[in-house]
């Protein structure tokens, strides 16, 4: 069988992309799925995902991380999704789609896509750390210089203690750079690696600045690139009118022998 796949990124967050409008993807094959997103014997992505109908939105967003699990929200993937849904004609410079967490709306401006993030709603405090849900769970610290941070080791620790191991937590490293740009650097959960970015870690990463004062819109830079996070905070830990917005690209695309 030759599965034909197309391969974004997002700030260097990458995404094997597939059009299963005529629902042929065998989803629930879980290896198939790790095969296809392997670097050696894949195609080589962080996730994989599907775009398909839906009868009451543009089109549904179904993301698989890594390890060939169906994953909860991915803030870069759907900006791709979005790039990917007006590559293929299904929208034109706007779109409301369906993705794990719920309804989101997103436009497309030049290179960039702006993404409608769902309120946050409770953020927790662990000692001098913090932890919420973007659409996906994040880990927050702020650090002196996360250049220095091994984010393999430290984050794994976390992902896989006592509190988290059976769930799993994406992990976010934060540098304040200014009054109003972030360093962030992320461990992933289902990817069980730090990757070049995370579009909800980004996100739950300017938020947590915002509580610390930051002012929105939010610059954040991570390893792969530039993204900026616009926000409103409503109350002590909730917050409304969520923007993610950034570059998202196609790489290449091809048919993939399985
Ligand atoms: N890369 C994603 C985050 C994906 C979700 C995560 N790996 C999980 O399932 O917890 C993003 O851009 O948000």
């Amino acid at each position: 069988m030759a599965i034909s796949f197309y391969k974004y990124q997002g700030t260097g967050n990458d995404f094997v992309m597939i059009d299963n409008r005529k629902m042929t993807f065998p989803g629930e094959n879980e290896a198939l799925v790790k095969h296809l997103c392997d670097r050696r014997v894949g195609v080589g992505a962080d996730g994989l995902i599907l775009l398909q109908d839906h009868p009451d939105y543009d089109f549904e967003m179904v993301y698989y991380n890594a390890d060939g699990r169906v994953g909860s929200m991915c803030g870069n993937g759907a900006r791709c999704t979005v790039r990917f849904a007006r590559q293929l004609g299904v929208i034109e410079d706007v779109a409301c789609f369906l993705a794990a967490d719920g309804e989101h709306q997103a436009s497309v401006e030049r290179d960039l896509i702006q993404l409608k993030m769902n309120d946050v709603q409770g953020v927790e405090r662990i000692g001098n750390d913090y932890y919420l849900n973007t659409g996906s769970p994040h880990y927050i610290r702020f650090v002196e210089d996360v250049q220095t941070i091994d984010v393999f080791e430290e984050g794994r620790a976390i992902r896989y203690n006592d509190r988290f191991a059976a769930e799993g937590t994406n992990v976010n490293f934060v540098q304040k750079l200014s009054d109003n740009e972030i360093f962030v650097r992320t461990y992933e959960r289902g990817v069980e690696d730090e990757t070049l970015s995370c579009g909800t870690g980004v996100t739950a990463a300017a938020l947590v600045a915002g509580l610390e004062g930051m002012q929105s819109p939010v610059k954040v830079k991570v390893l792969g690139g530039e993204l900026e996070v616009a926000f409103k905070q409503t109350d002590a830990d909730t917050f409304k009118y969520i923007y993610l917005i950034g570059p998202a690209k196609p790489v290449f695309n091809g048919s993939v022998a399985v």
